[in-house]
């Protein structure tokens, strides 16, 4: 037993100096002899998962700035991992993410894997297969079609107006100001849940606006690096029980409080189908465990219907996609305009040609909205300088291969680009970090339309965001409604341009340390 045991120490040597040599012949590998060895790009990226560890797991979410640098240093086509290269020329967003059926380029499994967290169950974004994408996503779609967004526009007309109440409330006390960065992550859960589930979680009644929800979601999404770099860090965590999640991170609460109202309303709506009940709305749910029939060439073909934990996953995307992306997207906005006297000035003259009375939201509809130009610009802009996904979104080349810049990409090579850098494109957005409307207003049709071609906040193609409908009613009424009741609004003193800089894990968030965006009125 001694002997075996001095034979185990004496040989830990040997198996430490294996290792550094495996681990030094890797990295000989992959710098020079990897298919991937003659594109350019930092040298410690190209041997190890590490520098991208470090910028979204330690210095957290930094990414899109570094691949902002690392593209100035070396170009337009850089290798940011052993196998992952970025793209920085527009040309190839069609490419790779316009019609995935067709072209073949599959979401990273290593990326998006991890996001599945605490469900367990693939959500309709990180299913790996465009295939099985296509039949999850075929269920929901007509559900979020423009044609519905606007048969159900009346709930993002009076949830808006319900925020410039609470807003009013807020800004007519003595010294008052408003809390617009929690009121507006609160008005786009109210919308979606109500939108989704014809039951709304009115998060804008409660007095922190369901703080701990969004906090809940951002905790979630700070882990994904880590597993993204170490997934088999991923069966330790799902073993961690829910309660010590609550006790480690106490927000956790209010977001497994959010898992157990959607389960509820998949096990109520099964009860109402199961007794044949007629809903008054046919919900998502509806949708999805009761789908009707789809319109063939032929006839009507029956859909499938999809087992509850399913049903479930999805319903918990929906909710969380669509709101921190949208509430930080109508804050830049409010920042940006009151920000500048100028736009704010002329967009006001705009809305108040269009909109005669400042305290009628009922008024607005979003197809005359959306026919205000400078709004339009303004809008576009925001979406431009904060889009709700910026950073880099990894797929995979397909068995066909793929060449870039003059560079072929062996099938398995993951390629990815961002909206950050198709947004910061000098060529077509000169001075890229100035917020100008006009860029949008061009009378120059054709570069308005190349601009357009390159603004992908959304994502392009089978899948791009399932949601962007709803998003963009909700950002029409809430900036128009915004800044049209008050002509004397503006930001507090205490809140800058350093608080809008962007971190990134998936969706956008401001640095921990960034102030929250709050009015006040002059
Ligand atoms: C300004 C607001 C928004 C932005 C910028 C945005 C952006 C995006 C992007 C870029 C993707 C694709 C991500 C990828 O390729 O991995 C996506 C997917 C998705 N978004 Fe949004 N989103 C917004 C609002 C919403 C809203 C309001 C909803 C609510 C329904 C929503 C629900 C989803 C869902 C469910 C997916 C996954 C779709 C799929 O994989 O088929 N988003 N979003």
């Amino acid at each position: 037993m001694a002997t075996s045991l001095s034979l185990l120490v004496s040989l830990w040597p040997v198996v430490i100096g294996l290792w550094v040599l495996y681990t030094i012949s890797v990295a000989i590998h992959r710098r020079y002899f990897h298919p991937l060895s003659s594109i350019p790009g930092p040298s410690f990226n190209a041997i190890s998962y590490l520098p991208i560890l470090y910028q979204q797991g330690i210095l957290e979410g930094q990414l899109l700035h570094a691949l902002e640098r690392w593209h100035a240093q070396y170009g337009p086509i850089i290798r940011i991992s052993p196998n992952e290269i970025h793209l920085s020329s527009p040309e190839y967003y069609e490419t790779i993410y316009s019609n995935a059926l067709k072209t073949g380029f599959y979401k990273d499994p290593a990326f998006y894997g991890p996001m599945e967290g605490p469900i367990k169950v693939p959500v309709m974004l990180t299913i790996i297969s465009n295939e099985q994408h296509r039949v999850r996503r075929m269920g929901m779609n007509p559900f979020f079609s423009r044609k519905s967004v606007l048969g159900l526009e009346q709930i993002v007309r009076d949830k808006t107006e319900k925020l410039i109440g609470m807003a009013e409330q807020n800004l007519s006390r003595k010294g008052g100001e408003f809390d617009a960065h929690r009121a507006t992550r609160a008005l786009t859960v109210d919308i979606i849940t109500e939108y989704a589930y014809a039951k709304s979680w009115n998060y804008m009644d409660l007095p922190d606006w369901g703080e701990g929800y969004q906090e809940a979601i951002r905790a979630v999404q700070t882990f994904f690096p880590w597993l993204q770099t170490f997934p088999s860090l991923l069966p330790v965590f799902g073993l961690v029980p829910d309660w010590v999640m609550v006790k480690l991170y106490p927000h956790f609460g209010k977001w497994f409080g959010s898992l157990e109202v959607v389960q509820q309303s998949v096990a109520e709506v099964k009860r109402e189908i199961a007794l044949g009940i007629k809903p008054a709305r046919r919900t998502i749910f509806h949708e999805l465990l009761d789908p009707e029939p789809v319109e063939t060439e032929k006839n009507l073909a029956p859909r499938q219907k999809l087992p509850d934990a399913v049903v479930f996953a999805d319903a918990v995307n929906v909710t969380g996609a669509g709101v921190e992306t949208t509430g930080a997207t109508i804050c830049r906005a409010l920042y940006e305009v009151l920000d500048s006297p100028e736009i704010a000035q002329k967009l006001r003259e705009e809305l108040k040609t269009a909109l005669p009375d400042p305290f009628d939201v009922q008024a607005m509809s979003l197809i005359e909205l959306e026919k205000l130009p400078y709004l339009t610009g303004v809008i576009k802009e925001t979406l431009r300088l904060s889009p709700g996904v910026p950073g880099h979104l990894p797929r995979v080349v397909p068995s066909s291969g793929a060449t870039f810049e003059g560079y072929t990409l062996t099938p398995g090579t993951v390629v990815s680009m961002s909206a950050w850098s198709m947004h910061h494109n000098t060529e077509l957005f000169p001075d890229p970090d100035k917020f100008d409307p006009t860029r949008w207003t061009d009378p120059d049709v054709d570069a308005v339309h190349a601009r357009e071609k390159s603004l992908v906040s959304f994502g392009r193609g089978t899948r791009n965001c399932i949601g962007q409908n709803l998003a963009m009613c909700e950002l029409y009424y809430s900036v128009a409604s915004v800044i049209r009741r008050w002509d004397d609004l503006k930001v507090h003193s205490d809140f800058g341009r350093e608080d809008v800089k962007l971190v990134e894990f998936l969706l956008s968030y401001h640095p921990k340390k960034a102030r929250k965006l709050r009015l006040v009125r002059t």
